[in-house]
């Protein structure tokens, strides 16, 4: 069956079913107290929702969520009440207005992340309140009043009975919305970005882009509440827009669980009901949320949504299950034939894959790298060795676009790319591991691979609104390529667990695999035997040797040098930023500079020429 259609969260029919019918029924079951709380509920469930997007799936710290909710609702106020327009042209309007205001709250997540992107948002908020209380069109403190009935062919939505079918079904929709988003490529995207933006942006993750994405998405489920407000509420006052119901918000999502939009809509819905409970005693209750949500940092980081899959965890370990399995099944090698040979590239023009010219680095006054140059034939497998600290993986973060270089070029397939962001390298065929590996740790093995596995561009989000099936389709199609890609790597046993809840070795395949994915001209692995037993060393070299057959360039830094002098046709030796020695294995471990710059150094100093077969499969 295909993995798309077995996701652990897909709902059943039958819970739909019975969600509809008690949805339907609700109204005739309760008074009209009672239907206006839970039409300012689902109001707060879409506000909610939004903020989860952002904060929770994409990990954008978002206060400004208030603001975009009552740039809607003002909007529509405005535009019906000033301007004469209909009620339904201004909430389109509203809504385009809300998702403007998104992108240009985004702009700072640009350049800055974190506690400082949160109070960058929420000064934006305080801005907006600000405003609507002092400008004239917003009316002051006093507010808009006499917003019209929006028209619903006939029927009176003057009724908060039947406006509440109206919410339900606006709800629904937007609720399925977020989680096909979620479930698909761009949710992945951005939970990739929020556990780990550089190792995102290497597998291809657009994160600028994303970054406006997941602001645009928040702003618009804040726009769809705020259209929600006007039309039921019809009047609008600066005090629904205030920063103790942006606290509340905030409250909701992190108690209900930010990382899950059904757990979003739990917070929302739950704390509106006890809002009303406690209407005459707000000042505990403001109190009250504020413990809670402290209480929920500390010892349920993710909300209630998380608790069950933390009560399995507990006992799980309580009764000493371990339901993976430990051990790898074999890797299924790549078919040869792409090879280049004699370093030619597929143009047949005899240049180099890789060229490194001139390039240095410097840290404020550290020089980590001085005019290195070096090149890298089509085809190769390139050991790059030194001690530590020699400047290895600042070339690669050169190289992979992590570090300006401060000087010097580097070429791909004879064009300059040094400077250019990571994911703009990867696009162009360029793929990496990291030393320190580098999962996306709350993505599952799948989940990682069909990161990287996705090369859409960020632009084509417009499929998520205009063109569904396509998005469908195109996962379908992403899934079946990961269950081959898990075969071959022999992690198919892994797929649905948690990266970091597995053994190093498999980690470390995991990484290669998920840098395979995008189909990269040349591959860069940062210490991959760092941490393997001497069985996964040897299959190491079995793999980066079928990855070189089919055609990868391959360039590795690695302090075994059993594996590099049996892997590696060169080896270029860096010391103290400079390269000091190139040649064979044989050459370099023979040379003079080599053998004085490893004195001390206990990897090399006492070094054998190793029998290549120790490494061999
Ligand atoms: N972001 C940074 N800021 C300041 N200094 C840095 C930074 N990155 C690396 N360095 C310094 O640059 C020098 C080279 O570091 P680098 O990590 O490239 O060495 P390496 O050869 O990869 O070492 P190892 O084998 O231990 O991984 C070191 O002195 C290191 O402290």
């Amino acid at each position: 069956m295909n993995a798309l259609l077995r996701h652990r969260n897909t709902p059943k029919l039958g819970t739909i079913a019975v969600l509809v019918l008690i949805a339907w029924l609700l109204p005739y079951t309760v008074g009209s107290y009672a239907i206006h709380v839970v039409d300012i509920a689902i109001v707060f469930a879409l506000l909610a929702i939004g903020m989860g997007l952002a904060m929770g799936i994409a990990g954008q710290i978002n206060l400004a969520q208030i603001a975009f909710f009552g740039v809607s609702a003002y909007a529509t106020a405005i535009l019906t009440t000033h301007n004469g327009l209909g009620f339904w042209p201004a909430a389109a309007l509203a809504l385009v207005a809300s998702a403007l205001i998104g992108l240009l709250v985004g702009i700072p997540a640009l350049r800055m992340q974190s506690h400082y992107l949160g109070i960058v948002t929420l000064g934006l908020a305080l801005g907006f309140i600000n405003w609507t209380t002092n400008a004239k069109i917003a009316g002051g403190a006093e507010g808009i009043s006499a917003i019209p009935v929006p028209p619903m062919f006939g029927v009176d939505l003057s009724s908060e009975y039947l406006y509440y079918y109206l919410e339900v079904v606006v709800f629904a929709l937007a609720l399925a919305f977020g989680l096909f988003v979620v479930r698909t490529g761009l949710g992945r995207r951005l939970m990739a970005m929020r556990d780990d933006p550089l190792a995102a942006g290497a597998v291809g993750a657009e994160i600028p882009l994303l970054r406006m994405t997941a602001f645009m998405l928040s702003s618009v489920f804040g726009g769809l509440a705020g259209v929600l407000y006007a039309g039921l509420i019809r009047y609008i006052a600066p005090e629904t827009f205030n920063i103790s119901n942006m606290f509340l918000l905030l409250a909701m999502v992190v108690i209900g669980g930010r990382q899950s939009l059904v757990g979003c809509v739990v917070g929302a819905v739950g704390l509106t009901l006890i809002r009303e409970q406690l209407v005459d005693y707000p000042t505990y209750a403001q109190l009250g949320f504020g413990v809670v949500v402290v209480l929920m940092v500390v010892f349920a980081p993710t909300g209630l949504a998380g608790v069950p899959a933390r009560l399995k965890a507990l006992l799980d370990r309580r009764l000493g299950r371990t339901a993976e399995r430990s051990v790898m099944r074999p890797f299924e090698p790549y078919e040869a034939g792409a090879s280049r040979e004699g370093g030619k590239a597929a143009d047949g023009e005899s240049r180099p894959l890789l060229e490194i010219k001139d390039i240095a680095k410097q840290f404020r006054g550290l020089k980590a790298l001085k005019d290195v140059s070096l090149t890298v034939g089509y085809g190769e497998i390139r050991g790059i060795v030194g001690p530590n600290g020699s400047g290895k993986t600042t070339l690669f973060n050169v190289i992979s676009g992590f570090y300006r270089p401060s000087g010097g070029r580097v070429l791909m397939d004879g064009q300059v790319v040094s400077g250019s962001r990571p994911y703009r390298l990867s696009r162009h065929g360029l793929a990496r591991t990291f030393q320190n590996l580098r999962l996306f740790g709350e993505l599952t093995v799948r989940d990682n691979l069909l990161v990287a596995l996705d090369r859409s561009r960020t632009y084509a989000i417009w499929k998520y609104v205009l063109w569904p099936v396509g998005v469908w389709r195109q996962e379908r199609r992403l899934h079946r390529r990961a269950d081959d890609l898990l075969r071959r790597f022999g992690l198919t046993e892994f797929a649905t667990a948690a990266p970091g809840s597995l053994p190093y070795g498999i980690q470390r395949r995991i990484e290669i695999a998920r840098a395979m994915a995008g189909e990269p001209r040349l591959l860069l692995l940062d210490e991959p035997a760092a941490g393997l037993n001497g069985e996964e060393v040897r299959q190491l070299a079995e793999i980066v040797r079928s990855i070189r057959d089919s055609g990868v360039t391959v360039v590795l830094i690695e302090h075994n040098m059993g594996l590099v002098m049996s892997l590696c046709e060169r080896v270029t030796v860096l010391a103290n930023g400079s390269v000091i020695a190139e040649g064979t294995p044989a050459e370099v471990v023979a040379d003079h500079a080599v053998i004085e710059a490893y004195l001390g150094d206990s990897a090399m100093a006492e070094m054998p020429l190793p029998n290549p077969t120790e490494v061999s499969s």
